[in-house]
């Protein structure tokens, strides 16, 4: 399979996932600001909703695609002792806050499956006597990195609970197999900047959006955006948005559902101007060009006609609702294919308005469930629940990450 993402909607062939496990757990109400989390969440509950997303993907994708999990990828990756190394390494160098240095021999020491649990649950009974702070958001892989094109761009997290993410991460695409594709391609952020893969939407083979949000520095989007260039792409499209927990991230309040059919959050994004800033190479330099919107930016620079389909529907009151709850942050499985929590019932009735047909996540796999899923001519909306899981404040473009996607 050719690893590579040329698009947010071409069908799916190879996504990473984290279905959640015990770190969601060890998330009390005292915590859960600084871990960025709204509420405290059921993890028996969650993961059964996180797997039955999951099976939908398994019936839209076609039969050669694959869904990783994130651990078992960590699994795999840390039998080498060098990438056991680095990881420690780099935890020392990153965390030298927590004194962590003391136990730097004890950590090379461990069994792969103690190192990774220390570092997603902040313990092992292994190493008596240190703890940290878990990372319960590790289930919104979208957020470590994004492929784009042939390259792969690795995140810096703004926000400190995620750095232990990102240096898994980066542990993985170093020192694991399947990535090595991507290896003589991979973008780097500066240690002062940041940058967030829920920023990152890959428009076309040439032009990507990059939201300017809280959590994406002006130093980051720079730096990100000379990578980008230098890799193919022709044009990044800075979309500056409101710097606030509800829309950390472009994505929290824009998503492709189709080629020419978007999702937005009409506060942020259609009622504003003067917010997208092109930036593109001539002469071996970077240029910019304001663009009025992001509507006209999109439809000169995708030379295509695009329709913005408002999440919660025209009343303002359910368009902040269902932003809240992840409705403008839909999944594309393929073209017109998407997937999103269930609850935004004012988004999916303006979806159906614009010729959707709506189905729940068991519909879908009763009816495609006995041949390979031919997205062709369909454009399907399609609800999972998620009750537990949108109160880690991510929806299901947050909790996927495409390695693959058909041109
Ligand atoms: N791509 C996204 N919108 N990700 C959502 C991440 C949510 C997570 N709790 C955070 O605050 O970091």
């Amino acid at each position: 399979m050719n690893l590579s993402v040329n698009s947010e909607t071409g069908h799916l062939q190879g996504v990473i996932v984290h279905t959640p496990g015990r770190e969601v757990s060890l998330v009390n109400p005292e915590l859960k600001d600084q871990l960025l989390f709204d509420d405290i969440i059921f993890e028996n509950d969650a993961r059964r909703e996180h797997l039955g997303m999951l099976n939908v993907f398994n019936t839209a994708m076609p039969g050669d695609g694959q869904i990783h999990e994130i651990r078992d990828l960590f699994l795999e990756c840390l039998q080498s002792e060098e990438a056991r190394g680095f990881l420690v390494e780099q935890l020392v160098k990153q965390l030298g806050d927590k004194n962590i240095h003391i136990i730097e021999k004890e950590l090379l020491a461990l069994e792969p499956h103690q190192l990774l649990q220390f570092v997603i649950e902040g313990s092992t009974a292994a190493i008596d006597g240190f703890t940290m702070l878990p990372t319960p958001n590790l289930l919104f892989t979208r957020d470590l990195a994004a492929v784009v094109g042939n390259s792969i761009l690795l995140s810096r997290p703004a926000k400190k609970a995620r750095l232990r993410e990102a240096l898994l991460m980066e542990t993985l695409v170093k020192f694991h197999p399947l990535f090595s594709p991507f290896r003589d391609n991979i973008i780097h952020i500066g240690r002062q900047e940041s940058i967030e893969g829920g920023d990152v939407l890959v428009a076309s083979d040439k032009v990507v959006l990059i939201g300017m949000s809280e959590r994406t520095s002006f130093s980051g989007l720079m730096k990100a955006t000379e990578g980008l260039l230098a890799n193919g792409v022709e044009h990044v499209l800075a979309v500056d948005i409101p710097k606030q927990r509800s829309s950390m991230h472009l994505d929290t309040i824009f998503t492709f559902a189709d080629e020419e059919e978007c999702i937005a959050f009409p506060p942020a994004i259609t009622e504003r101007q003067d917010n997208v800033v092109a930036l593109s190479t001539r002469g071996g330099a970077i240029v910019t060009e304001s663009v009025p919107s992001l509507h006209e930016a999109l439809e000169h620079y995708l030379d295509r006609h695009m329709t913005f389909i408002k999440c919660g529907g025209a009343e303002r009151t359910n368009q902040f609702r269902e932003q809240w709850t992840d409705g403008a942050n839909v999944f594309a499985l393929a073209p017109g294919i998407i997937v999103g929590y269930e609850r935004n019932t004012n988004t999916f009735r303006e979806l159906k308005n614009h010729g959707y047909r709506l189905m729940n996540q068991s519909e879908f796999i009763e009816e495609f469930k006995n041949e390979p899923f031919d997205p062709a001519d369909k454009k399907i909306a399609i609800k999972f629940l998620g009750h537990e899981l949108c109160r880690g404040r991510g929806g299901a473009r947050c909790m996927t990450m495409p390695i693959a996607r058909a041109k």
